[in-house]
């Protein structure tokens, strides 16, 4: 297994560009399977999690070639087979993403049904509700949900219990192929959900709402081919921005669209750092100051973003004062909190919130990754600690960073990848 060794204390500055978002590309791509013509998507990411999506397209007979100019074209018109095997399904949760569309365009859908995972139990009962309230049947049968409608689901009201992200992303694209009008309460609005849509109405699809908890859905017969750019990363630069927050230092992100990142880009502020943006791009320069303790509560977006806490613990954990990050969408996402105690980060968990008292340096030792975005928090420690930080299971980090070594390089850090 691959690992990351990271020589601490280097000035982490510099520019570096924002790679399309996984959790955009994931749906976007599921979307594919909605029509029978080509899709050319543009800024995918290479990522594990994409080749694992791509994979299982593939396996279910879609055609996928890369243009001369990098787009990715998706001919979903060859499909063979509507099954998600647990092969695939296993190693990323994202695959129920291609129930939805399955179900709406094919009638049918044989998806394996995710397992747990290190952040928490993870449920998808509100996924196979929206599909019921559509007008499938759905069976649990050998660890695989099998749904099925005769002829086309039909649209209704359905209202999320919970707001889920790809929760709501299956049941739209379910409900962009239903007869009649869907509506969509208590949806997600986070720019992943809002990007999916986008890229929906460029496929034919009548969306009203896009960006606001109820959406509107006008069912079509069929939708066509589109051309579609992923929108950028808002994670991966909230993730280089802690980098730089925590290391005194100056960075300027390219390819990002700062209008999604109000709620980071707050605490960063809050945290000393002076931000500028612009339309596609964003700087924050710390003029060398040790950044403040900031208090962060995670919630569905406008609000802060789970996939950013375990970022701005490691902030806490080398900042002035005492900060407290709550976690109120997953029920077990401290997991990083063990491996940055033992670098010397003074942190107690209490129920949902750990609490940090930051200290002036933390020390460098072999951790392990337990998570996608715990990984990214134990990197940024190893990019501020004394010594040479080893991260290993860095498995986790290859499914939602690009290049994430380079790009630190870029920056100034001194990093390396170990084969082992
Ligand atoms: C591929 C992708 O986009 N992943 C993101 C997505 O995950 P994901 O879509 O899986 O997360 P959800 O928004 O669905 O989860 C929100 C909460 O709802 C609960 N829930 C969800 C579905 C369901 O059927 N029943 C249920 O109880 C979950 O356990 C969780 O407590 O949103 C999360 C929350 O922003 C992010 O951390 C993930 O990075
Ligand atoms: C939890 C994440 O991803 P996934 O939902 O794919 O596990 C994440 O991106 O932080």
């Amino acid at each position: 297994m691959d690992k990351l060794l990271i020589t601490g204390g280097e000035p982490i500055s510099g520019s570096i560009r924002i790679s399309g978002a996984k959790n955009a590309a994931l749906p976007i791509l599921a979307a594919t399977l909605l029509t029978d013509e080509p899709v050319t998507l543009r800024n995918l990411p290479h990522l594990n999690d994409i080749t694992t999506m791509i994979e299982l397209l593939v396996c279910m007979g879609v055609e996928v070639l890369i243009n001369e100019d990098m787009g990715v074209q998706i001919n979903a018109g060859t499909l063979k087979d509507c099954t998600a095997p647990y092969s695939l399904v296993k190693t990323m949760r994202a695959s129920i993403l291609v129930l939805g569309p399955l179900l709406a365009h094919y009638g049918e859908a044989n998806v394996s049904l995710p397992g747990g995972c290190a952040i928490g139990s993870r449920p998808v009962d509100l996924h196979l509700r929206g599909m019921e309230a559509l007008g499938a049947t759905v069976a649990m049968e050998d660890g695989y949900i099998k749904a099925r409608v005769d002829g086309r689901l039909q649209g209704a009201k359905y209202f999320f219990d919970t707001v889920s992200v790809t929760g709501t992303e299956n049941v739209l694209m379910a409900a962009v192929l239903a007869e009649g009008e869907t509506v969509i309460e208590n949806a997600a609005r986070e720019p992943e959900v809002v990007d999916l849509a986008n890229c929906l109405v460029a496929m034919g699809a009548q969306i009203e709402g896009i960006g606001t908890d109820t959406m509107v859905i006008q069912g079509v017969e069929k939708l066509h081919g589109c051309d579609h750019t992923v929108c950028p990363d808002r994670i991966e630069a909230g993730t280089y921005l802690v980098a730089g927050a925590i290391s005194g230092g100056r960075v300027k992100l390219k390819n990002v669209d700062p209008k999604t990142m109000e709620a980071v880009l707050r605490k960063l502020q809050e945290a000393g750092a002076l931000i500028e943006t612009d339309d596609n791009s964003i700087t924050l320069d710390m003029e060398g100051r040790r950044a403040k303790a900031v208090n962060v509560t995670t919630a569905p977006y406008p609000a802060f973003p789970t996939d950013m806490q375990a970022q701005f613990t490691v902030l806490n954990a080398v900042a002035e004062g005492t900060g407290t990050v709550e976690e109120t969408i997953f029920e077990n996402r401290f997991m990083h909190i063990q491996e940055l105690s033992r670098m010397g980060a003074d942190c107690t968990i209490k129920g949902n919130a750990v609490i940090i008292s930051g200290v002036e340096r933390l020390k460098a030792a072999p951790v392990m990754a337990t998570d996608l975005r715990a990984s990214a928090s134990l990197v940024l420690a190893g990019l501020v600690a004394e010594g040479e930080t080893m991260v290993d299971r860095i498995y986790h980090i290859d499914r939602g960073y690009e290049c994430i070594e380079e790009k630190l390089q870029q920056l100034g850090a001194v990093i390396r990848r170990v084969a082992g």
